[in-house]
């Protein structure tokens, strides 16, 4: 049972992937926020109950899935309903994180939370961002400058360079994302450079889950 969890986020094509891709072939449990949040409205589930509950039977597709290019038409240009949106689906998605982190073998995992430096204020509390997960014991960002960022997402995704713009425009910043930074992995070298890096962490991460 991991109870030691390590939060691990960045910006979109920093290079999660391939950090926790690493991770897993030293045997760590990664659990991913972006899985998490399909499962949290899967069909047959409360939490697409209570999205159907808020915006109704338009929210699903015939097949009685959640309908996501309607739910995002829906919620592109209405904050009102994104933030109603948030609101059913991000507790479930921290919930089931915590879970499957729990359940996990190992003295520690890895939560994936891409978003975690934007998440959404929790109800009634003031808090939001990384005080939303206050059982993570770290936080390591895969930090890399905006412009590899762009060059990545272009390559990878052979988008246009506005829409790579507007991703990287929307997330937090790379300052923002190291405020809530315990450990960094810079990843704008070789990938070969990346596997060393992420053995040091996981040596550090077994010894801290170790010692409690
Ligand atoms: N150090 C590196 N050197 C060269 N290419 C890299 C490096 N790190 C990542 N990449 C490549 O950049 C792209 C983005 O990496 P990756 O998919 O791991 O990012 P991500 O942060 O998981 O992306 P997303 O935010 O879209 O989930 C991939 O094609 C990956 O192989």
């Amino acid at each position: 049972m991991a109870d030691y969890v390590v939060g691990l986020t960045g910006g979109v094509a920093s290079g999660k992937s391939e950090v926790t891709r690493r991770f897993e072939a030293l045997g760590v449990a990664v659990a991913d926020a972006d899985l998490a949040a399909r499962d949290a409205v899967a069909v047959g589930s409360e939490g697409l109950a209570e999205v159907v509950a808020a915006f109704g039977a338009g929210a699903l597709a015939p097949d009685g899935s959640l309908d996501r290019p309607a739910m995002r038409r829906r919620v592109f240009a209405d904050d009102a309903a994104r933030l109603r949106l948030e609101a059913i689906v991000h507790p479930r998605v921290r919930d089931l994180l915590r879970a499957q982190c729990a359940a996990a073998p190992g003295p520690y995992a890895i939560a994936a939370i891409p978003l975690l430096a934007e998440a959404l204020p929790v109800q009634g509390t003031g808090a939001g961002g990384r005080a939303a997960y206050p059982w993570l014991r770290r936080v390591l960002v895969v930090d890399v400058p905006v412009e590899v960022q762009r060059e990545r997402l272009l390559a990878r995704d052979g988008i246009d360079a506005a829409l790579a713009e507007r991703m990287i425009a929307a997330q937090a910043t790379r300052q923002e994302r190291l405020a809530i930074a315990d450990d960094v992995i810079v990843n704008d070298g070789p990938l070969e450079a990346l596997e060393a890096h992420v053995a040091a962490l996981d040596a550090r991460y077994r010894a801290l889950a170790g010692a409690g």
